[in-house]
């Protein structure tokens, strides 16, 4: 009989998950990815279920990598949240099995996973894409992914000067506060930007919050927010100017409010970068449209699941 599931609670994941060991496996899972075959990975488009009452959706992210044994699914409700609202714009939950015999191996909080993993593939949109030398980056939005991109990159890259953006200067000034190395709190998206070699988007606006026309020619942008085909982060004069690739090519056309309303076309994933198929544009404009992977969470936990397993045999 199976053994019950393990129940990995945040505070476990945040503990047991590392980017130093994390990246290279999503670096291995993109290629694998990007080289369609079934035999080795499956991940669908994943299934949305508007949650119409509360302004969001349900998303179901399954994966299966045969050859890692690895099986798994998120579950993600995100939300379009109104103005000043306290309440949180995603929650996530990921269930690792065992494919062979189908029971349920771990149950673990998916927040954490969300925020590093998703922080992961955009540092490596910027390994990939970004030029060499890069000295400003730019973040857009306060939130908790702004904080683990804020992680991520910093720990990567060595920025001379970090920029923030939010709505409110109070909320530019807060995030500034809560972290260790130095930030400048911006009043303005266009005073963050302007001269900026790398940009991060992570609000959760459905209109446009970042024009082409401020962007430095040859900046690498990361467009993390705008996930439903109706919303949108960059503009028109952006998308079009700029190469854009995509963590998946179904998954940016089905759900990515920027390419399907602006027309640009998916030039590449990072996948087939990684695979040495799609060339990396370093020198031109680059926009890295990030959508989320459910390969992307099962790399994780199954690295969640392997440490917390390691850690309780010594027990
Ligand atoms: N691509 C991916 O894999 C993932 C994308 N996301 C998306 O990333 C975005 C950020 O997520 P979190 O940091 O978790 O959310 P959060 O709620 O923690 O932070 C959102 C930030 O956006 C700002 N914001 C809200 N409405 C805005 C507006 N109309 N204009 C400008 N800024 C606005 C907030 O003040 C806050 O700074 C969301 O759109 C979310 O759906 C989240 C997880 C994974
Ligand atoms: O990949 C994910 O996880 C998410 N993607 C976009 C919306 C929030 C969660």
């Amino acid at each position: 009989m199976a053994t019950p599931p393990a129940i990995i609670w945040k505070d476990a994941v945040e503990r047991l998950l590392r980017y130093r060991e994390l990246i290279p496996r999503l670096e291995v899972a993109l290629g694998k990815f990007s080289r369609r075959d079934s035999a080795e990975l499956i991940q669908p488009v994943r299934t949305t279920v508007p949650l119409q009452k509360y302004n969001g959706f349900l998303g179901l992210m399954p994966a299966y990598m045969e050859n890692d044994g690895v099986l798994s699914t998120k579950f993600v409700c995100f939300y379009k949240r109104e103005d000043g609202s306290t309440l949180p714009a995603t929650q996530a939950t990921v269930v690792l099995l065992d494919p062979e015999y189908g029971n349920v191996k771990a149950v673990m909080d998916g927040e954490v996973i969300t925020d590093m993993r998703t922080a992961a593939v955009s540092a490596i949109s910027a390994k990939l894409l970004m030029r060499p030398g890069a000295e400003v980056l730019a973040i857009l939005g306060t939130g908790r992914q702004a904080l683990s991109h804020y992680n991520v990159f910093t720990e990567m890259f060595s920025f001379k000067e970090v920029r923030v953006w939010s709505r409110t200067k109070e909320k530019a000034e807060r995030f500034r506060d809560s972290v260790s190395g130095p930030v400048t709190a911006c009043v303005s998206v266009e005073e963050a930007v302007r001269g900026a070699d790398a940009i991060v988007t992570v609000t959760r606006c459905t209109e446009p919050v970042l024009f082409g026309q401020w962007v430095k020619a040859g900046a690498h942008v990361a467009a993390v927010g705008a996930c439903r085909p109706n919303w949108r982060e960059l503009d028109d004069v952006l998308m079009k100017e700029a190469v854009v690739y995509a963590d998946s090519r179904e998954g940016a056309m089905a759900e990515s409010g920027d390419i399907v309303l602006s027309g640009a076309e998916v030039f590449a994933e990072l996948g087939d970068v990684i695979n040495g198929t799609k060339p990396a544009h370093r020198e031109k404009t680059t926009v890295f449209k990030s959508l989320g992977m459910g390969v992307q969470d099962a790399v994780s936990a199954k690295l969640v699941f392997d440490q917390w397993k390691a850690g309780h045999s010594q027990l």
